[in-house]
């Protein structure tokens, strides 16, 4: 995990921030009115089914997209100031390196290209690999390229690492060793992270933040154990009509399932939960699926990831 008490260089808690961000295309919005905190130092999950708008924010933060609303901010500036460029690196499912270029040319132009350029970071991720300096791009398998893609990423020293699925045409031992280079290397110098992911169980692990995107629409945001501790699966008797106990309705109940005369229910909590059923912790799994299945839950950000209302009304 990170070092949470990482100062951030800009003096600005907020890797990302969030207000009234849109995005509209011909055939519709993209991303419509969200709002949310990112706080330096987290290792961030995006997730969301395909088409939820997970790229189009990255395509944001990285100027790729041009927003239509809103406006996003990167350590408290605007994305599209100037000075934000050098303070992150992009990754995505296309690594864009040159297959002519042997690696130890491709760790030259990151050289050249970036100021801030930690050479001897980029070697170490390349060789912790076995991956010939030598060797040309085009040769080396997807897992090699996906660790010479990561030396770029890391070797720019950026404080926010944007990912989006970069891991996702790899084998399980791939993804996992890879994983673990960018859970030490961020760890080694407190970077932020954002990253996409269709993997739940990679970001149960990696992940102590989370974005949950579905529809273009925010759904939940915050600390994941913040997230995961408002929420219970209930299981119990309907009544005589079918109807659920009229004690689940104090709390918001985001989705129910009825078998026969039994319900489950993941609710999130409004408080102490009592009544004649049995209460158990969801997964996080559990958790994101029902709330991607259901739309018309209410959507909860914890209080750090919540924009502030002030600057929103001044804006
Ligand atoms: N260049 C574009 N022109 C028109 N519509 C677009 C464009 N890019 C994305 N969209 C639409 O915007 C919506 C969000 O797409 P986006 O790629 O951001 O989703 P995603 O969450 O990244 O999906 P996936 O998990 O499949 O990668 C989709 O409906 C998509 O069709």
């Amino acid at each position: 995990m990170p070092d949470m008490t990482t100062p951030d260089t800009a003096g600005s808690p907020w890797a990302l921030e969030a207000q009234g961000l849109g995005k509209k295309y011909r055939r519709g919005w993209a991303l419509q009115d969200c709002s949310f905190r990112l706080p330096a130092g987290r290792i961030c999950g995006l997730v969301g089914p395909n088409g939820a708008g997970k790229s189009t924010l990255l395509g944001i933060a990285t100027r790729l997209v041009e927003g239509t609303t809103g406006e996003l901010r990167m350590f408290g500036v605007p994305v599209d100031s100037p000075g934000v460029m050098p303070r992150y690196a992009f990754l995505g499912q296309e690594k864009a390196l040159f297959k002519r270029f042997t690696v130890a040319e491709t760790l030259r132009t990151g050289q050249e290209l970036n100021p801030r350029w930690d050479q001897a970071a980029a070697e170490r991720i390349v060789r912790a690999g076995d991956v010939p300096l030598h060797a040309r791009i085009g040769t080396l398998s997807g897992g090699q390229r996906t660790r010479v893609a990561f030396a770029l990423a890391f070797g720019k020293r950026p404080d926010l690492l944007l990912l989006d699925e970069p891991m996702a045409d790899l084998d399980p031992l791939a993804r996992d060793e890879l994983s673990a280079l960018l859970m030490a290397e961020t760890a080694e110098r407190g970077t932020s992270v954002l990253m996409s992911s269709h993997m739940l169980t990679e970001v149960e692990d990696m992940c102590d933040y989370l974005l949950v995107v579905s529809g273009g629409r925010i759904r939940m945001a915050g600390e994941t154990d913040e997230l995961m501790a408002r929420h219970k699966l209930v299981t119990g008797a309907v009544g005589e009509s079918g109807e659920l106990p009229a004690g689940l309705a104090l709390h918001t109940v985001v989705e129910t399932r009825t078998t026969g005369r039994q319900f489950n229910a993941l609710i999130r909590t409004e408080g102490p939960v009592h009544g004649d059923w049995r209460s158990m912790e969801p997964s996080l799994e559990e958790i994101l699926l029902a709330c991607l299945r259901s739309p018309e839950a209410p959507p909860l950000l914890t209080p750090t990831a919540q924009p502030d209302r002030r600057a929103e009304r001044a804006a």
